[in-house]
């Protein structure tokens, strides 16, 4: 990282909730086809964390975060992003908050192949009319060590790589909070560790907010706190977790699912 990037560039995360739900259901279907994916979950993400997001699959991992992201509607309580409250918003207006305050990584990179690293990086701000800062563009490019790979496309690039340009991407805008859907999902495992490093520096150093949906326990070891979900509930809260004290509550888990 530049030293005189860092002297210069704001890294302090304001305090408060950098989103929160409360509340929140979301009810798929109806009659015989009806499933609550999440039932009345409240949770806060405060700034300047990393969260984890865990559960057994179909617990309503990606259900919360898409509800909480703008990306899907929910069918009761609320959900804020910032003080900007959801579900009042029609979809130009969540298309815009999404663009505005919200930075996205998902398992499978979504790079444009025509465009090279760092046209892929700005292209949100570039869609949104927005001049990136240069100061801070410089900071998180060196940050996850792209420096040298801008001219390059994505074919051009690791797997690694491509998902370290989607961490740039997630970063440039500086946004209030980013969602990340198994970010290491398709990397090996040297390469998740790389970018699980580059996002909790982005907590630690530049006071980013990001929350992680991940099946992994090395992957949430990285974060400050898991929140663990079962059946659309939030069960379990884990403070400053390592990946024993993850697999500990994994395991007791499905204890409880095989004698329930
Ligand atoms: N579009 C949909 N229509 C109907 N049911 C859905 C839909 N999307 C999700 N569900 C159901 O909602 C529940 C929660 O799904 P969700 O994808 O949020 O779980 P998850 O914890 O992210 O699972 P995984 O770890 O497998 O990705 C599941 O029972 C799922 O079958």
């Amino acid at each position: 990282m530049s030293q005189s990037a860092t002297q210069t560039v704001h890294l302090k995360a304001p305090s408060g909730a950098a989103a929160r739900a409360t509340s929140l259901s979301k009810i798929y279907g109806e009659g015989d086809t009806r499933v609550v994916a999440l039932d009345e979950v409240s949770v806060e993400f405060e700034r300047g964390r990393f969260t984890a997001i865990m559960g057994p699959s179909g617990s309503g991992k990606s259900t919360l975060m898409h509800c909480m992201a703008g990306l899907d509607a929910f069918s009761a309580g609320s959900a804020h992003v910032g003080d900007t409250e959801l579900s009042g918003l029609g979809d130009r207006q969540l298309t815009k908050l999404r663009r505005e305050k919200i930075g996205f990584i998902f398992q499978s990179f979504n790079l444009l192949p025509t465009l090279n690293a760092l046209e892929n990086i700005t292209l949100p701000m570039d869609i949104a009319g927005r001049t990136p800062d240069q100061e801070w563009l410089d900071l998180i490019v060196g940050t996850v060590g792209l420096s040298g790979r801008l001219g390059h496309r994505p074919s051009e690039l690791s797997g690694g790589q491509q998902q370290r340009v989607a961490v740039a991407r997630a970063l440039a805008g500086r946004p209030e909070i980013i969602f990340a859907d198994e970010p290491t999902g398709n990397l090996d495992s040297l390469s998740g560790a790389e970018v699980l490093g580059f996002l909790r520096d982005s907590v630690r150093e530049l006071g980013q907010t990001v929350v992680m949906v991940t099946h992994d326990p090395v992957a949430a070891s990285y974060s400050d706190r898991v929140i663990f979900l079962a059946d659309g509930r939030i069960t379990d809260d884990l403070p400053a977790p390592t990946r024993e004290a993850v697999l500990d509550r994994m395991r007791h888990f499905d204890a409880k699912g095989r004698t329930s």
